[in-house]
């Protein structure tokens, strides 16, 4: 069980994270929702320990979270200049038993001999979630891990996720794209002014996309007739 309790985060002066508690389920694939800005990024960072909370504390089966339990995926992928695909992952640890880059180049098709400042958004995102894979950590992180997938991709990840959950991996997850959460979550958690108002069951999902959509579309639409 991860378990953030009575996180607080500020940014100069301006508070991100108020008072945020949330428990994940082990072995479970939870996904992470908010508005732009509502700070989902700042609480997987919290999460990692990226960020140092002012207040409040992560912990995993009872004793503090450690980085090296957790293989994160950001949002925004940074890589050292020169060096090729092949020289990036051969950074990262092979933990897992069964992690084989010939067998994974099969269904990523990556460059992996070229410099990556060559590679396309898309492979860069698909190099760097191969690092996370290989790594074999029991809590993985994927910080919109959509963004800049191709369809192929963007099915392949999703049977990596559930793959990864059928090991018991402990799986958090955000996109903006509501739906393709809905098919791979158990949980989906709300993130609002600063904490999780909600936690979503599967079996809630359609009603709470629903309810959401439909508040930001009245409020788009008042503001709309004073502008348009
Ligand atoms: N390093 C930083 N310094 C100052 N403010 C920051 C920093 N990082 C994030 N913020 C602010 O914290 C708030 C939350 O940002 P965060 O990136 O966590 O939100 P998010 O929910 O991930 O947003 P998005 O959906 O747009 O990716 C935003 O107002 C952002 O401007």
């Amino acid at each position: 069980m991860i378990e953030l309790r009575n996180l607080n985060v500020t940014y100069e002066q301006r508070p991100v994270l108020l008072g945020c508690n949330l428990q994940l389920a082990p072995g479970q694939v939870h996904g992470l929702v908010g508005l732009n800005g509502a700070g989902k990024t700042t609480l997987l960072n919290t999460l990692v320990g990226v960020v140092k909370p002012r207040q409040g504390e992560v912990l995993y089966n009872g004793l503090k979270l450690r980085h090296r339990q957790v293989g994160y995926l950001e949002a925004s992928n940074y890589f050292y200049a020169n060096i090729t695909g092949q020289e990036y992952l051969g950074l990262f640890p092979n933990n897992s038993p069964t992690f084989n880059t010939d067998t994974w180049q099969q269904l990523l098709h990556l460059p992996l001999h070229q410099l990556i400042e060559t590679y396309s958004t898309g492979m860069k995102k698909k190099l760097a979630l191969l690092a996370v894979l290989k790594l074999d950590r029991d809590i993985v992180i994927l910080d919109e891990p959509f963004n800049g997938l191709d369809m192929e991709a963007s099915q392949l990840l999703k049977s990596i996720v559930l793959k990864l959950r059928e090991r018991q991996k402990t799986i958090i997850i955000t996109s903006h794209i509501f739906e393709s959460l809905t098919s791979i979550c158990d949980q989906i958690h709300y993130l609002d002014n600063g904490c999780i108002a909600e936690t979503i069951e599967q079996s809630g999902f359609r009603h709470f996309e629903d309810r959401l959509f439909e508040t930001i579309r009245k409020q788009q639409e008042e503001l709309m007739q004073k502008v348009l």
